[in-house]
């Protein structure tokens, strides 16, 4: 595709699709024309030229002068269709659709592997940060040692509101999607599935995994109340949607996406609003921190159009972690929570290798302890009955072992029975 024209193809005119249209006016050097825009509804009122409308997905993915697709629709199913499609055409694609990445992961990346084209998508975890080149590109030959970022700007958005400013959580979200930020079906924001979507698109690019929702812990924000936050607040913590992968000593990857107190000097910590932050430690580098807006009409549309000036240059993903040394996925791990309950009839005391530490207070109980990675995995007890489960900082523990010496010792020197 070098020093030849993009003519695009533009799937979706929300959020994102409007931005995009209007940042590409702005950016006439990069000589890239949207030819025509295929959206769902043709009764909307739109801010560009009705000529380039259409509802006929034909009309983009059969044309033979357009020679890029630009995906940003809210549809699942049609967008792998679109993908698919597009490629079998003979054209690029570019998409801002985590969840339809997600979930086609390996049918796109075989696809993709068959015709040769391009096929970006860096808008899809944390929008204007450019964290998947970074993981290709960067970070290919250095030992990385794990990841923690907060990729969903709606849900970051909303704790910072309901914290900081007072508001309810239906009027946080409601805020959150006025601006834009959160998805069609915000369940999929708050229930943490969009970021469990953008988890599994980093691990394929940090470690070369791939891997779907279904083995991945992951829970959103619906739990978490008023007393958290309180409890957070007393101990000088903030609470984040935290997407973590960390390697272990044995090579394998720990990942979930849990809800985490972070301390006052962690850089998730000052991360508010819609914004997004990944700290990516490494061997030689020790930690890095990249920070941006992870959701909104330009910030995302940034991210796409530098999808779309990379094709100049006929810019493709090579998965070399994924085609070279890919790494495994465990659930042989340890995490260090806290837990808030009503009964302790609700909490299976026995799943846990320790409880450390037991509070009540007016509004219920919590306790801090830990518990292997599959007993949270396997069951729900800590997501029903209000019951609310957030990872305390340093969360993951690889070994048990220590921590059992520990107590012996404590138990032989009669500080503990
Ligand atoms: N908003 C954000 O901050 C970010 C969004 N994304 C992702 O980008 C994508 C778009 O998001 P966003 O712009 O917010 O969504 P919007 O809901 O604002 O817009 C979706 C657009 O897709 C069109 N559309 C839906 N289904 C079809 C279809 N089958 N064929 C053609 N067009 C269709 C809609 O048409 P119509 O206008 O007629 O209804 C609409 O123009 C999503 O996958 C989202 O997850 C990624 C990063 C950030
Ligand atoms: N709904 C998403 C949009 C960007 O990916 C979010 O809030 O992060």
């Amino acid at each position: 595709m070098n020093n030849k024209k993009l003519v695009i193809g533009l799937f979706g005119f929300g959020v994102v699709g409007e931005g995009l249209y209007k940042a590409l006016q702005q950016t006439p050097t990069l000589q890239a024309t949207i030819k025509k825009i295929c959206i769902k509804d043709p009764g909307k009122k739109r801010a560009a030229p009705a000529s380039l409308f259409t509802t006929d997905r034909d009309e983009l993915l059969y044309d033979p002068e357009i020679n890029v697709i630009v995906e940003v629709i809210n549809e699942a199913d049609a967008a792998f269709h679109i993908a698919s499609t597009a490629f079998l055409n003979g054209k690029a694609v570019v998409s801002a659709s985590k969840k339809m990445i997600a979930e086609h992961l390996t049918k796109l990346l075989e696809l993709q592997r068959q015709v040769d084209l391009p096929f970006l998508y860096e808008a899809a975890a944390c929008a204007s940060i450019p964290v998947i080149r970074n993981l290709e590109e960067y970070y290919d030959n250095d030992l990385l040692h794990g990841i923690r970022a907060i990729v969903n700007g709606s849900t970051n958005y909303i704790l910072t509101r309901m914290f900081e400013d007072k508001l309810t959580f239906p009027e946080a979200l409601l805020s959150a999607q006025s601006l834009g930020f959160a998805e069609k079906d915000p369940t999929l924001d708050v229930q943490g599935w969009d970021a469990a979507h953008k988890c599994c698109i980093l691990l394929m690019h940090a470690y070369g995994i791939i891997t779907s929702t279904d083995h991945l812990l992951f829970n959103g924000i619906q739990n978490i109340s008023a007393q958290d936050a309180k409890v957070a607040g007393e101990k000088g913590l903030g609470i984040k949607l935290v997407a973590q992968a960390r390697k272990l000593r044995s090579g394998k990857i720990a990942a979930c996406v849990l809800p985490q107190f972070v301390q006052a000097s962690d850089s998730l910590h000052f991360v508010r609003n819609e914004f997004n932050g990944v700290e990516i430690e490494s061997h030689f580098a020790d930690k890095q921190f990249f920070y941006g807006k992870g959701a909104g009409s330009f910030p995302t549309a940034s991210a796409v159009l530098s999808d779309i000036a990379a094709l100049r240059y006929d810019y493709k993903y090579e998965y070399k972690k994924l085609h070279q040394a890919p790494a495994e996925l465990t659930e042989e791990y340890y995490l260090k929570v806290y837990v808030r309950f009503q009964h302790w009839k609700d909490i299976p005391k026995q799943k846990f290798e320790s409880i450390d530490e037991v509070h009540e207070d007016g509004k219920g109980k919590y306790l801090t302890g830990l518990i292997h990675y599959k007993e949270l995995k396997n069951s729900d007890w800590w997501k029903l009955n209000h019951t609310s489960l957030i990872l305390l900082p340093d969360a993951i523990e690889e070994s048990v072992e220590i921590r059992k010496i520990k107590k012996r010792s404590l138990e032989l020197g009669g500080v503990v029975s």
